[in-house]
């Protein structure tokens, strides 16, 4: 039997965005096993998060379940992936190709999440006029000449952060609209302008304070 809970209408909220690629994750993994069906206690049993908050979180994608077998899921990751936005490509430039930028334009997993690098920009006249992983670096001040032709609204931010503020207004002055920031700066922005920082460090932090937990 078809169940088709009410979709939930309200503004997704992030702890809920921050879950469903995990579900998405799960799914993909379950489907190479050639599995057709998976539920959301299934789900739940291998990622730890509770079967009831899996369902309210997947009542704001619009997908049915069936009782008992649970969603399809071949469906599932089709609507998550539609629902994240990782089917279409959104096209992104990188500031600052030194040891994280540098990795991020070899990362050829961002794509596969919708995130396209189009172009990098830098001022080190080694890196300027190479590319890397096909990705072509260009000097900083062609960037709104750039902005013209390539059509691109994203901006990666990885800059030293002494300038993460400069750059981000450079940014914004000719036409982007959402920074994905990795300085550990703060960065200022009009309120159109969607920002996401994004630290590994904060994450290690975590780590380091569970283990000392654990181990005191
Ligand atoms: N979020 C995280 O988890 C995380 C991890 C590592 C680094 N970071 C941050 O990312 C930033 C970069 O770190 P890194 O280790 O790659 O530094 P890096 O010094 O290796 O790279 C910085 C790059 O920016 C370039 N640059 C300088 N001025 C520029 C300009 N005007 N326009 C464009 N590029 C310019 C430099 O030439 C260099 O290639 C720093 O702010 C750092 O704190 C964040």
């Amino acid at each position: 039997m078809a169940i088709r809970t009410h979709k939930n209408t309200d503004k997704v909220p992030e702890p809920t965005l921050r879950r469903l690629p995990w579900y998405l994750s799960c799914a993909k993994l379950m489907r190479e096993k050639n599995e057709r069906f998976v539920s959301s206690t299934q789900i739940s049993k291998q990622i730890n998060i509770d079967a009831s908050q899996i369902a309210k979180d997947l009542s704001y994608v619009d997908i049915a379940g069936r009782t008992r077998v649970g969603y399809e899921i071949d469906v599932l990751v089709r609507v998550l992936e539609d629902f994240l936005g990782f089917t279409n490509l959104h096209r992104a430039y990188l500031f600052g190709v030194g040891s994280l930028g540098g990795a991020l334009l070899r990362d050829s997993g961002l794509v596969h999440f919708g995130l396209q690098l189009v172009g990098a920009f830098d001022i080190n006249p080694d890196l300027v006029g190479t590319e890397i992983n096909g990705i072509p670096i260009y000097h900083t001040d062609e960037f709104e000449a750039r902005m013209q032709i390539d059509l691109v609204n994203i901006g990666v931010l990885t800059v030293p952060i002494s300038i993460s503020q400069e750059i981000t207004d450079k940014m914004v002055a000719g036409g982007i609209k959402a920074v994905w920031n990795f300085t550990p700066f703060r960065i200022r922005v009009p309120e159109h302008i969607v920002v996401q920082n994004t630290s590994l460090y904060a994450h290690l932090a975590v780590m380091f304070n569970r283990l000392n937990e654990m181990n005191t």
